[in-house]
């Protein structure tokens, strides 16, 4: 089964409500989707977001990389060769790695169809239902307030609560969605960079002291402090999950060399797909560092790829994977079930996502 043509789309879906983080707002999801046909006439599906502020992929880069760099390279390539298609893919084009996740994607999203498999068993199978947490953005305090207690009634049992905006501020906001949200609901903290070493320390110091049992903290520092990281680490109890500061397997040795985080964050557009996600896990697998999958704005087609991975691999504990719960319509057909915290696999094979409207109108 040989790759016979790349086709480039977009899509657009309107979120439910502005997302919000220390880096950045959003309104809606604009994302660029590929459609890779085969010599049979089997299709693979792929997404990639621009995250200009974290991974430098502007819609621009992500279109230019694949037409004029990754297409080239891969055309003509046997997809039971998977992984000679990812030497080629990943050495064809340094860094834009939303551009090869989003190719990388398709290429196993027809891996698993050239097997008539779902791809979570082909690379696992460890488990058939994963638990995501869903966002808060940060806003005013009673708004967060009122969001947490809706996420709660929507089912949510994990909230990802993003601070890092107001420094110390950041401690009456959790104060006030525990009080709200009460003691059984697990709370993370998202800071997207946004503290100093020192702030951080002084923050999650009085957060323990307060007893907000914060179950985990995601990127305190700058994604490049990793010696300010590792002061935190050392400094609190609350464990340190490294987000922005872990794009590669060599970022993740570093980490786990350093002691600079407890845990690590893998999405697909840092890593530039599953390939590269694969090795993080292996060697957090060696050294038994926990991850957590997460993702950027994506729509159902690229968090339904990160969810295969996530239910493959015993090493990922933990899911942040709201991409879809975050936006107001669901514009495909197939792929796992998104019911609020739930995500649920199925036999589909491969990722399993049946159609993508922008190549529904394009009519091919
Ligand atoms: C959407 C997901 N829950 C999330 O919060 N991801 C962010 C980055 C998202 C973005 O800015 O596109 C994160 O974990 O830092
Ligand atoms: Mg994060």
């Amino acid at each position: 089964m040989r790759i016979k043509e790349i086709e480039i789309g977009e899509i657009f879906v309107p979120l439910a409500t502005p997302f919000k983080t220390a880096l950045r707002t959003v309104e809606n999801v604009e994302d660029i989707v590929i459609r890779i046909t085969t010599d049979t006439g089997e299709v693979g599906y792929g997404e990639a977001p621009p995250t200009a502020v974290i991974t430098g992929d502007t819609k621009g880069s992500v279109v230019c990389a694949i037409r004029d760099f990754i297409r080239p390279a891969i055309v003509g390539m046997e997809i039971e060769n998977l992984d000679g298609v990812m030497q080629k893919l990943h050495s064809c084009i340094q860094k834009n790695t939303s551009a090869k996740a989003c190719v990388d994607m398709a290429l196993y999203d027809l891996y698993g169809k050239r097997y008539g498999a779902p791809l979570y068993r082909l690379l696992g199978g460890y488990r058939r239902e994963l638990e995501t947490d869903l966002t808060i953005s940060v806003n005013p305090i009673d708004e967060m307030v009122r969001d947490s207690v809706d996420a709660v009634k929507r089912g949510y049992r994990i909230l990802k609560t993003k601070v890092g905006k107001e420094g110390a501020k950041d401690i009456e906001r959790i104060a006030a969605i525990r009080e709200a949200v009460g003691p059984d609901v697990k709370i993370r903290v998202d800071a997207n960079q946004g503290w100093t070493a020192k702030e951080a320390v002084h923050i999650l110091t009085a957060m323990e002291d307060r007893g907000l049992d914060i179950e985990l903290c995601e990127q305190p520092v700058k994604a490049h402090d990793l010696n300010g990281m590792r002061t935190v680490t050392q400094s609190v109890a609350t464990p340190i999950l490294a987000d922005e500061s872990v794009f590669s397997a060599e970022d993740a040795v570093e980490i786990i060399r350093t002691g600079a985080a407890d845990l690590i964050n893998i999405k697909l557009m840092k890593t530039g797909g599953i390939y590269g996600a694969l090795k993080i896990c292996a060697i957090a697998e060696t050294y038994g560092v926990e991850c957590m999958i997460g993702c950027m704005l994506e729509s159902k087609l690229a968090v339904s790829a990160a969810a295969h991975l996530a239910a493959a691999k015993g090493i990922i504990t933990r899911a942040d994977l709201d991409g879809p719960s975050l936006c107001k319509i669901d514009p495909f057909k197939g792929g796992p079930d998104f019911l609020e915290n739930r995500i649920v696999m199925n036999d589909l094979p491969g990722i399993g996502i049946q159609t993508v409207p922008a190549f529904k109108e394009a009519g091919k």
